[in-house]
């Protein structure tokens, strides 16, 4: 049995296509402790949402598996909420009746009608929507709907919170009120956190570990960096850290040096951009010849 919160072992993830199966995971390998805030970072294409699937039992691994708390993961389950980049609200549904649909679905039998409500409006308190219950999405804003989002995946109370790139379709205040908010609930309730994100500060600024994956095909744990910073943690005060901006450092020279250009010497600053497109493109050719 599993000692580690969750554990990936050995997984590799084959999907069919026309031209016969692409691998786009090989051999990968990750133990993940109760509470700790994991980022996954890595190029486009090399297979962060696929790893975030198999822990969220939406895809199985041709190989290997997902175990948490001693337990293979194979569905779906409600110890695991995810959070995409978009929200993924009931539209005609209020602010309110969205994190009831799913305080209903989890504790119908064991809370009271008094305590769900009691529930969802702590939870709506805590990423400060309480102010917008009776709203449907249409009539808030982005960064307003994504924080509901997040009130209903933390009011299923999971263990394991997944967020597929969570705050990328926001602007940058928005970005960082949420990325506080979130550092503050995280300590408050323990929960294990598991975000994809492609953006280094926020990597460095909410987690205890960063994951930065290798290209694909066969993308695997390419450096595991533990973030030592204390918390809580202040971004302005950590912008000028010496240990803050060695950590950025590692992450970027990670994917900008080792892993910019899979099989090729780094080429010149000057073309990175180029570099990047075309190494997308390559990944994306092979993902359907
Ligand atoms: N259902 C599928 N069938 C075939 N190939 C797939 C499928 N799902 C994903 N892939 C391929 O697997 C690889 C990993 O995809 P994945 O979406 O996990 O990457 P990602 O790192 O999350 O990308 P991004 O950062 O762009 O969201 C890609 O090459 C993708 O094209």
């Amino acid at each position: 049995m599993s000692k580690a919160h969750l554990e990936l072992t050995g997984v590799q993830m084959a999907f069919d296509t026309p031209a016969g199966p692409f691998i786009a995971l090989d051999d990968l390998n990750l133990k993940i402790d109760k509470g700790e805030f994991v980022s996954l970072i890595g190029h486009s294409g090399c297979g962060k949402s696929t790893v975030l699937n198999i822990v969220a039992g939406l895809l199985k691994a041709t190989r290997g598996g997902c175990v948490l708390d001693g337990h293979e993961v194979n569905e779906p389950g409600p110890e695991r909420a995810v959070v995409f980049q978009n929200h993924s609200l009931m539209p005609w549904l209020t602010v309110y009746e969205n994190v009831e649909l799913a305080v209903q679905q989890v504790f119908r039998k064991r809370m009271s009608k008094r305590e769900r409500k009691e529930w969802i409006l702590h939870n709506l308190a805590l990423v400060h929507m309480d102010h917008a219950l009776d709203k449907r999405p249409g009539e808030i804003s982005g960064g307003m709907a994504q924080r509901v989002g997040i009130a209903r995946a933390l009011a299923m109370k999971p263990s394991v919170l997944l967020m597929d790139e969570p705050f990328g379709a926001l602007d940058a205040l928005t970005r960082a009120h949420l990325q506080d908010s979130l550092m503050e609930i995280q300590q408050e309730l323990n929960n294990t956190v598991i975000m994809i994100t492609h953006d280094v500060d926020e990597a460095v600024l909410l987690s205890d570990r960063i994951i930065m994956m290798t290209n694909g095909p066969a993308a695997t744990v390419g450096e595991d960096l533990a973030i030592e910073l204390p918390r809580p943690r202040d971004r302005v005060t950590l912008a000028d850290d010496p240990a803050y901006v060695r950590y950025r450092q590692a992450v970027l020279s990670f994917l900008y040096e080792k892993q910019r250009f899979p099989g090729k010497e780094p080429a010149s600053e000057k073309d990175d951009g180029q570099q990047q497109r075309t190494g997308e493109t390559r990944r994306g050719l092979r993902a359907i010849a």
